[in-house]
C-alpha cells in the first residue's frame, strides 16, 4: 500500500502539491486524475523518492522509499519513458538496470517479450517511436516484478492495441493482489481501467472514492427523449410540461431533449399527459469525463480560448452577410456537463430557449482562491 500524509511540495514561490493525504489499496487499479500542472507526476516522484517532500510524508508498505526493503524489486515505476540512454538497445538498459537490481539476466527477455520488443531489442532506443519507448518504459517498470507499480500516463502514444494492452495488463497486475497507481488524461480509457480514483488540482486533494461514487457525485444520469419530427410544437409542449414538473430540460442538438431530474417512468406519464406521443425514451449513465469535467472545471490552469487568426483570415460571409467568428470562452460546442444529483434542478423556461439554442454553459465549480494554494511564506 502506498500511503501518503500531508504531502506537500514547494519549488520556490510555486506549491506543486499541498496538504495531500490518500491511500493506494493493493488489489485494485487506482487511477490518479487531475488537470496539467496540479501536481500528479511530483506526487509519484516524491512516492519513490524522486523529489523529498518539503512537508508531511509518503510511504510504501509503512516505509519510505529509500526505506523499502530491496526496493527495485518491491516498487516498478514508469514515470519519464525518455529518461533513458538513446545510445543503448532496449535489452542493454534493461540489461544495466536488471544488473543493478541484483536481477537475472533471463528476466529482460521476458519482459521484452511481455511488451512486445523482442523484435527490436538489439536496436538503439533513440531510434524509438514515442509508443515503443513507452512500452520500453514499462518492461523496466516489470523488471523486478514488484508488489507496487506506478505509471505515470502510460498509454501516451500507444497504438489502439497498446492501449488495450496496458489496460488489460494493469488489470491482470491489481488482480494479482499489486498495488497499481496510474495517471492518465484519457476518461474513456481511465473509466474502463480503474476502479478507484483519487483526483487533485492545484496540488490538493479534489477526490478519492471509486469510479462508480465519483460519477454519481459529480453528474447526474439523464433520459433522451424525442418526439414525433413532424408533430409541431410537441416539443415545446413537452419541455414545458417537464419542466413544470421538476425537470430539468436541455434540447440536444439532434432535436431530442435531454432531461434530469425526473425517473423515466414519470418522464412517460407526463409526455403522456400533454398528450405528446413519444419515439424515444432512453436512460443515460453521466461519463467519466462529464464528472471529471464538472468538478475540476474551477481548477484548471491551463485553458485554451478559440484562434481568432486576427488578420490572417479573410472574414467569411453567407450571402454577402458576414458570419459572426465564434467567442473565446463560448464553450465548447457539443459538450454539456449534467449536473450534480444533490444539487437543486434549475426550473427550465422552455420559451427562454428556442428549439437548436447552443447549449448552456454548466456554472463553474468553485474556484480554489489564490491564498488556498500559494504557501504565504
Ligand atoms: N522541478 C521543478 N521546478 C519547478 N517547478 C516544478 C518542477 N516540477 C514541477 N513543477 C511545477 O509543479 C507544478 C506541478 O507539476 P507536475 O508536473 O507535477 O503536474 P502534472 O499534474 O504531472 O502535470 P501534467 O498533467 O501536465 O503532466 C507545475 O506548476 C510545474 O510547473
Amino acid at each position: 500500500m502506498i500511503e501518503a500524509i500531508g504531502l506537500t511540495k514547494r519549488y520556490g514561490a510555486k506549491t506543486a502539491v499541498q496538504d495531500l493525504s490518500f491511500q493506494v489499496r493493493p488489489g485494485t487499479v487506482t487511477g490518479f486524475l487531475g488537470p496539467n500542472g496540479s501536481g500528479k507526476s511530483t506526487t509519484m516522484r516524491m512516492i519513490v523518492g524522486l523529489d523529498q517532500p518539503t512537508g508531511g510524508h509518503v510511504t510504501i508498505g509503512g516505509h519510505p522509499y529509500r526505506h523499502v526493503p530491496n526496493a527495485p524489486r518491491q516498487v516498478g515505476a514508469l514515470l519519464d519513458a525518455k529518461a533513458v540512454h538513446g545510445g543503448r538497445s532496449a535489452r542493454n538498459h534493461l540489461l544495466c538496470l536488471a544488473q543493478l537490481s541484483g536481477i537475472p539476466a533471463r528476466r529482460v527477455d521476458e519482459v521484452l517479450g511481455v511488451v512486445g520488443l523482442q523484435d527490436v531489442a538489439r536496436r538503439r532506443s533513440k531510434g524509438f517511436s514515442l509508443g515503443m519507448g513507452q512500452r520500453l518504459g514499462i518492461a523496466a517498470a516489470l523488471l523486478g516484478d514488484p508488489q507496487v507499480l506506478l505509471f505515470d500516463e502510460p498509454v501516451n502514444g500507444l497504438d489502439p492495441e497498446g492501449i488495450l494492452w496496458v489496460r488489460n495488463l494493469m488489470q491482470s497486475l491489481a488482480a494479482e493482489g499489486r498495488t497499481v497507481f496510474v495517471s492518465s488524461h484519457l476518461m474513456s480509457e481511465m473509466a474502463l481501467t480503474a476502479e478507484h480514483l483519487i483526483v487533485i488540482g492545484r496540488g490538493r486533494l479534489m477526490a478519492d472514492m471509486s469510479v462508480r461514487d465519483f460519477i454519481a457525485a459529480n453528474a447526474a444520469g439523464f433520459a433522451r427523449v424525442r418526439v414525433p419530427d413532424r408533430e409541431p410544437g410537441a416539443r415545446e409542449k413537452l419541455s414545458a410540461a417537464l419542466a413544470r414538473e421538476g425537470g430539468q430540460v436541455l434540447p440536444e442538438p439532434d432535436g431530442a431533449l435531454r432531461v434530469a431530474g425526473l425517473p423515466l417512468p414519470r418522464i412517460s406519464d407526463v409526455a403522456h399527459g400533454a398528450g405528446v406521443r413519444l419515439w424515444e425514451l432512453s436512460p443515460h449513465q453521466a461519463s467519466l469525463e462529464e464528472a471529471y469535467m464538472r468538478l475540476t472545471q474551477g481548477a484548471v490552469d491551463y485553458r485554451s480560448t478559440d484562434d481568432q487568426r486576427t488578420g490572417l483570415r479573410e472574414v467569411a460571409t453567407e450571402g454577402g452577410v458576414p458570419v459572426a467568428a465564434p467567442q473565446p470562452g463560448a464553450g465548447q460546442p457539443g459538450w454539456y456537463a449534467p449536473p450534480p444529483p444533490r444539487q437543486e434542478p434549475a426550473r427550465t423556461d422552455p420559451d427562454a430557449r428556442p428549439a437548436g439554442a447552443p447549449l448552456p454553459t454548466v456554472p463553474p465549480a468553485p474556484e480554489l482562491s489564490k491564498s488556498d494554494t500559494e504557501d504565504p511564506r
